[in-house]
């Protein structure tokens, strides 16, 4: 018999750039049953994309399938994006059964994928960390390979070109010389604080690529890292409560380069410098130089399905369709999920890859536990954003251009604004077989509140978007790329009720933003909760937003409740002292 994989794409019509993990049978799944057409962005399913996993759902039949009082499994993930994804795939690969019970009809959730008339659109980010060969930062690399998948990858040889006030262009090279060359050229005053900022990056960055990244809330684990690896770790430890603001203005004085620095950080966390924790600052702006930002042909939606497929070869579970409504405590304790019709699924640990606020607001039915309180009081949504997502003719864009851009043309106050900046991927400069022949992909967001877009009418709603739509347009064609109304041949705009009804995220929060400026990571939660048996995994956990970041929160997952369920090893007394030590220091914060 051959495998799982091959039998189930085998009626494909394989096109050569699609990497094997991200080929489907061609069935309609979208058309059928999806949701088309909402507000203009319709996030479908790629018409031929039926993941082996999907299949199990079909087989089972109906919304999220199977039948009553269906487990006990080891885990329940609720949500499949690359959060909820990792942690099942680990755990998987551990011996555990998992089942992962996703709302909607695709893996991925904000790194899912769509096509439209010959487009594969990212719903999210095309800026992928994570993916390279080398070092222990390379997570998407790391949990592919946990569940026997590999993705072939392309290196860009940027990682952004930014397009900031005063017409300073900054282009973020591969190799770290040629960025510091090209930085130091534009403030050769600043020159030794712009090593020495940097620099201090590097220190961090190394110290976090040479341990071994597990569960931050596992003693035995962690106290080994700290014996093997004592200078490394005392520096993150050092490190954690501090901010990439205030380091950045040790070291440097001009406002100018300053303001570049909060850019920097705002692509990283939605905030400036003084509010983005330096350990997530060094993260990224370092591995972008290590292990590189590299794009997985045929797009990012492929990382997910390869995950769901490698996850149900190891024996788990996914299912699609499948609304979770309810955690289901048992003294206190969380045993099982309920679906919106009414079915009910049991296990041994729940994990929830929804954002917190969905998890504690609304499955959870119980009074809003202390510790979240004290998360709510340290952080909160971050606003949405607005996506376009244009197939344009290739004439358009002049030759040699970047596929990344952040674009904040005339005044640095605009920075956090909404509407105020745009970040810009054209995938299609890496990955031509993402759009027709002679085409690119344009995909653009900029930030935006839901309080902007709700109460309009649908005809005023449509407007709305058109409107804003053609103001980006006008921005773009001002500075990047004349006659670009003209070349659209496909334009869809997602709101903020877009993401908030596609991606189940609360408010269509982009995720957790500090509410003033934060003690660095130390308030922010890991993954375990003060319900037993209750975990959260994604982006309001630590460390926060980021495919690469929720992939290492999904790790770390996987480790605890591996441990929790007797996968991994365990010490009852030093758990207690540990978790207790960490809920003290985030109260501290
Ligand atoms: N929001 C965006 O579009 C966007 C853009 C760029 C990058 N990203 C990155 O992606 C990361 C998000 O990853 P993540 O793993 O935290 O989560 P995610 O939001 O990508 O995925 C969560 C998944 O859970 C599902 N879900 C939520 N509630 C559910 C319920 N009650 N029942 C069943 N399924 C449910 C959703 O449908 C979704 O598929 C962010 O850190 C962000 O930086 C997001
Ligand atoms: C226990 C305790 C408390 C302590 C002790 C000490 C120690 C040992 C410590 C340790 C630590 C650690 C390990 C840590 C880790 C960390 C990590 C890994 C982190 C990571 C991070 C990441 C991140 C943040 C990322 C992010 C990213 C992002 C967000 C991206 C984005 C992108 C976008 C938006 C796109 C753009 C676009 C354009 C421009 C176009």
């Amino acid at each position: 018999m051959p495998p799982l994989a091959a039998r189930l794409y085998a009626p494909l019509n394989l096109a050569p750039a699609v990497p094997a993990a991200s080929l489907r049978p061609a069935t309609r799944l979208c058309a059928a049953s999806g949701p088309r057409n909402v507000g203009g962005f319709r996030r479908g399913a790629l018409a031929s994309e039926k993941a082996a996993a999907v299949a199990v759902a079909e087989k089972a039949g109906g919304e999220g399938g199977g039948g009553e009082g269906e487990g006990p499994y080891d885990a329940i993930v609720i949500g499949s994006g690359i959060g909820g994804l990792v942690a099942a795939t680990q755990l998987a690969a551990k011996g555990a059964r998992v089942l992962v019970l996703e709302k909607y009809l695709i893996p991925g959730g904000s790194s899912g994928y769509y096509r439209r008339d010959g487009f594969t659109f990212d719903v999210g980010s095309s800026v992928m960390f994570g993916f390279s060969d080398k070092g222990n930062l390379n997570l998407i690399t790391q949990a592919l390979e946990a569940v026997g998948r590999k993705m072939r990858v392309l290196p860009d040889p940027s990682t952004v070109h930014f397009h900031l006030p005063g017409d300073l262009s900054v282009l973020v090279h591969r190799k770290y010389e040629d960025f510091i060359n090209e930085l130091v050229s534009k403030f050769p005053h600043e020159k030794e604080g712009i090593l020495k900022f940097y620099d201090t990056c590097w220190t961090i960055f190394n110290s976090l690529n040479s341990l071994e990244l597990k569960s931050l809330e596992e003693p035995l684990y962690l106290f080994r890292q700290f014996f093997q690896k004592p200078r490394e770790c005392l520096t993150l430890a050092y490190y954690l409560p501090q901010n990439a603001g205030d380091i950045a203005r040790k070291f440097i004085k001009d406002q100018e380069l300053l303001f570049f620095i909060d850019a920097e950080c705002f692509i990283v966390s939605t905030v400036n410098a003084l509010q983005t924790p330096m350990i997530n600052a060094s993260m990224v702006l370092c591995d972008r130089h290590f292990g590189g930002i590299n794009y997985p042909v045929g797009g990012v939606g492929g990382i997910a399905i390869s995950l769901a497929d490698g996850l149900v070869e190891k024996g788990s579970e996914i299912r699609y369709k499948a609304n979770v409504t309810n955690v289901i405590l048992e003294n206190g304790k969380a045993v099982g999920v309920r679906l919106s019709n009414g079915k009910e699924f049991f296990a041994k640990t729940v994990i929830s890859n929804a954002t917190r606020w969905d998890t504690f607001g609304k499955l959870v039915k119980e009074e809003l536990p202390e510790e979240e309180k004290n998360f709510q009081k340290n952080y909160v949504k971050a606003p949405s954003f607005l996506s376009f997502i244009w197939g344009v003719k290739a004439s358009v864009l002049p030759a040699g251009t970047d596929c990344h851009h952040f674009i904040l043309e005339d005044n640095w106050n605009n920075l956090e604004k909404p509407y105020g900046s745009i970040f810009l991927s054209i995938p299609t400069v890496l990955d031509p077989s993402l759009a027709p022949e002679g085409h690119h992909i344009l995909h653009i967001f900029t930030t935006a509140g839901i309080e902007d877009w709700e109460g309009l009418s649908r005809k005023e709603y449509e407007e709305k978007k058109e409107v804003v739509a053609n103001e980006i347009i006008r921005r773009l064609e001002k500075k990047l790329f004349p006659g670009l109304q003209d070349s659209i041949v496909l334009k869809e705009v997602g709101s903020p009720k877009t993401h908030r009804r596609f991606l189940a995220r609360n408010d269509g929060t982009y995720g957790p933003m500090p509410r003033g400026k934060p003690k660095g990571l130390l308030a922010m939660p890991f993954n375990t909760t003060s319900i037993d048996g209750l975990y959260c995994v994604g982006d309001s956990c630590f460390p926060g937003q980021g495919v690469i970041a929720v992939a290492f929160s999904g790790i770390m997952c996987a480790h605890r409740v591996a441990a929790d369920i007797g996968l991994e090893q365990k010490s009852p007394v030093l758990d207690a002292g540990l978790l207790g030590l960490l809920r003290w220091l985030r109260t501290l914060a």
